[in-house]
C-alpha cells in the first residue's frame, strides 16, 4: 500500500517568486521521512507539492518531475482529486468539523467518495480510529461533536478521517505544534506505529522529534531572504544528526543558525 516519491529537479513558485529550487530526492515507502530547516526554506511548500495542494494558490506553480510509484503526479491526465486521496494531509492545527459528529467527521471522506452502507461506514470508522489509537477515548461518545475534543485527541481525529480514506501516502505539516507535551508524544507514537503502512512525510520544527520519529531527514536551508529554498543534505535521521557531511546542517542541528 505505501508507495514511492520520487522527486527530480521539484521546483515550486508563488507568483514570481521562486520558493523552492529544484529539489530532488527518494522517500522511500513504509518509513518517515522528517523535512527540517529554519523559517521560509520551503518546507511547506515542498510538502504541499507532493500532492498538488500548492497549486491551489492563485499564481502558484511546480516545474520538475514529482512520482509516486513510476506515475507521474502531474501528468497531464491525472486526476487531481485521485492525487489527493491517495496523498492525504494533516495539517498544523487540528481542523476537525467541529459541530459534526466524531462518528461523522471519520467518515466524511468515505462519503465524499460516495460509500454509503451503515454497517460499512461503522467498520471504517472503527478502523480508522484503533489505527489513530483513539478508539478507546471515544467510542462511548461517537455521536458528540468533534470541536468538544481535547486538541490532541481532534489531531488523532483528523488523522483518523485522512487514513479512514486508506491513503498511501501520509504528509504532515507541524502535526504536534499546536499540542501539550503529553499530546505531542501520543501523535509521535502513532506516526511510528502507522509507518508500518503508510509513507508518511513529516515537517517539524523540532529536531528532537525530527530524531525520534523519522528515519531520514532532509535538511532544507536559504542562503539570504527572497532567494529559494534548496535541499542542503538529505540521509538517515542518525547520520543527520551525529555527523552530518554539510557545515551547514551541523550549524543548524547545533543552534548555531535557524
Ligand atoms: N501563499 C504564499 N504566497 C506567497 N509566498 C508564500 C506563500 N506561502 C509561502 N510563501 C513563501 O515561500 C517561502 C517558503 O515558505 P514555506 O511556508 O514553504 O516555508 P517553511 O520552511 O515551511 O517555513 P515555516 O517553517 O516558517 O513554516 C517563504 O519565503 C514564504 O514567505
Amino acid at each position: 500500500m505505501a508507495k514511492r516519491i520520487e522527486a527530480a529537479g521539484v521546483t515550486a513558485y508563488y507568483g514570481a517568486f521562486k520558493a523552492i529550487d529544484s529539489v530532488s530526492m527518494t522517500i522511500e515507502p513504509k518509513s518517515v521521512t522528517a523535512l527540517i530547516g529554519p523559517s521560509g526554506c520551503g518546507k511547506s511548500t515542498f510538502l504541499r507539492s507532493i500532492n498538488r495542494m500548492h497549486e491551489v494558490l492563485p499564481g502558484a506553480r511546480v516545474e520538475g518531475r514529482l512520482t509516486v510509484d513510476h506515475q507521474d503526479v502531474y501528468a497531464r491526465d491525472v486526476d487531481v482529486t485521485a492525487v489527493r486521496r491517495m496523498i492525504g494531509m494533516v495539517f498544523q492545527r487540528p481542523n476537525p468539523f467541529p459541530t459534526m459528529s466524531i462518528f461523522d467527521n471519520v467518515v466524511a471522506g468515505l462519503r465524499l467518495n460516495g460509500v454509503r452502507g451503515k454497517a460499512t461506514l461503522e467498520d471504517a470508522a472503527e478502523k480508522a480510529l484503533r489505527g489513530a489509537n483513539l478508539w478507546n477515548e471515544v467510542k462511548d461518545r461517537l455521536k458528540k461533536p468533534g470541536g468538544g475534543l481535547s486538541g490532541g485527541q481532534q489531531q488523532r481525529l483528523c488523522i483518523a478521517r485522512t487514513i479512514a480514506v486508506e491513503p498511501q501516502i501520509v504528509l504532515m505539516d507541524e502535526p504536534c505544534s499546536a499540542l501539550d507535551p503529553i499530546s505531542t508524544l501520543a501523535i509521535e507514537d502513532l506516526i511510528s506505529q502507522l509507518k508500518d503502512k503508510y509513507t508518511i512525510v513529516i515537517v517539524t520544527h523540532n529536531m528532537q522529534q525530527a530524531a525520534r520519529v523519522s528515519d531520514r531527514t532532509a535538511f532544507f536551508s536559504i542562503e539570504k531572504t527572497g532567494d529559494p529554498g534548496r535541499l542542503v543534505e538529505y540521509d538517515d535521521t542518525q547520520k543527520i544528526f551525529t555527523n552530518p557531511t554539510e557545515r551547514k546542517t551541523e550549524d543548524y542541528i547545533t543552534g548555531r543558525f535557524g
